[in-house]
This record gives C-alpha cells, structure tokens and sequence, in this order.
C-alpha cells in the first residue's frame, strides 16, 4: 500500500479543459457554479484515488476566485491531499489559467473541500485501512 506520503504523491489528480463559450457566463468567463464543479470534481476523484473507497463531500472551505478566467484560455484542476484524518480527509484544489498561444500561467481559482469515507450504509469508516 506505501506510506501517506506516498499515497498523496500518487494520488494527485490533475485535469486541464479548454475554456469554450458553452462554460462562460454574459461577461465570457468561465461560469463560477462551472469553476465550482469542475472543483468538486477533481478533489472527488483524487479522495477516491486516495482512499480506493466510497467517499462523500461533508463540507468546503473558502473558495477564492482571484482572477476571471476567459474564454480561449486553457486551464488545469489540481488535486493534492492535505490532510487525513480518521474517516475524512481534506483536499487543496488550485485552479491555473495558462494561454494557449503563450507559456503565460498562473494560479486563478483555489480552495478546499472535504471528504468522508462511508460504507454500504453511508456510515463513516477509516479513510485508510493500512499502511506500510
Ligand atoms: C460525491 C458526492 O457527490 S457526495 C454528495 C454530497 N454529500 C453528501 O450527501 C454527504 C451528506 N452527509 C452525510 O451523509 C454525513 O454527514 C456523513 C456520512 C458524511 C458523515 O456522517 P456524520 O455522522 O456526520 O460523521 P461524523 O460526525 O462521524 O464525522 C465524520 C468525519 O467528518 C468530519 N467532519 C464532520 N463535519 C465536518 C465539517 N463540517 N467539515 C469537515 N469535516 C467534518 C469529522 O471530523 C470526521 O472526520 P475524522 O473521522 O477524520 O475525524
């Protein structure tokens, strides 16, 4: 199984999507419900590749939305494990704004979100069962 830090290493998640008009609000940048949910979406699957077990969201943290993202930008959702506790672990999700025709990149969105492991009867069980 490897140690925690292993397992966190390995189970950072990364997903990057092109910024297209049908993801853009009336000011054409990315929606922020969008944001949110393409946020939930990677700290879901990196608490999942974390843990291999049923998790559930309990809770998020401060979302900061530092710059608005337009459309014709790429972005990329990253997902790292930055704490564990005994049935839920926390996940730090930055969202970076890159050109498409530039090197330009930076952090734009970031935030946390919180997940429980939870068994057939939706009851909270260890996040993690061994470690090395
Ligand atoms: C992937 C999805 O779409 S999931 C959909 C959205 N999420 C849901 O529907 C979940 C609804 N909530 C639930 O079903 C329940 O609250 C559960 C199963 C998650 C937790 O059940 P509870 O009996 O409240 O859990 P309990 O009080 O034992 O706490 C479980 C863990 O959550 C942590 N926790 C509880 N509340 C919070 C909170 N507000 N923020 C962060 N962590 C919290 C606890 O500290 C504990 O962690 P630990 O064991 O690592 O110390």
């Amino acid at each position: 199984m490897g140690t925690l830090e292993e397992r966190i290493a390995k189970s950072e998640t990364h997903i990057f999507k092109a910024v297209f008009p049908s993801t853009t609000n009336h000011y054409d940048t990315l929606f922020g419900g969008t944001a949110l949910q393409l946020m939930d979406e990677v700290s879901f699957i990196c608490a999942t590749r974390f843990s291999r077990k049923k998790v559930v969201t309990i809770s998020t943290g401060q979302i900061d939305f530092k710059k608005a993202i337009p459309a014709g930008t790429l972005i990329e959702l990253v997902a790292k494990v930055i704490s564990v506790g005994t049935t839920s672990c926390k996940i730090h999700v930055d969202i970076f704004m890159e050109q498409m025709y530039s090197e330009l990149r930076e952090s734009v969105v970031s935030g946390t979100f919180s997940f429980v492991a939870v068994d057939e009867n939706k009851k909270p069980v260890a996040i993690l069962d061994h470690l090395a």
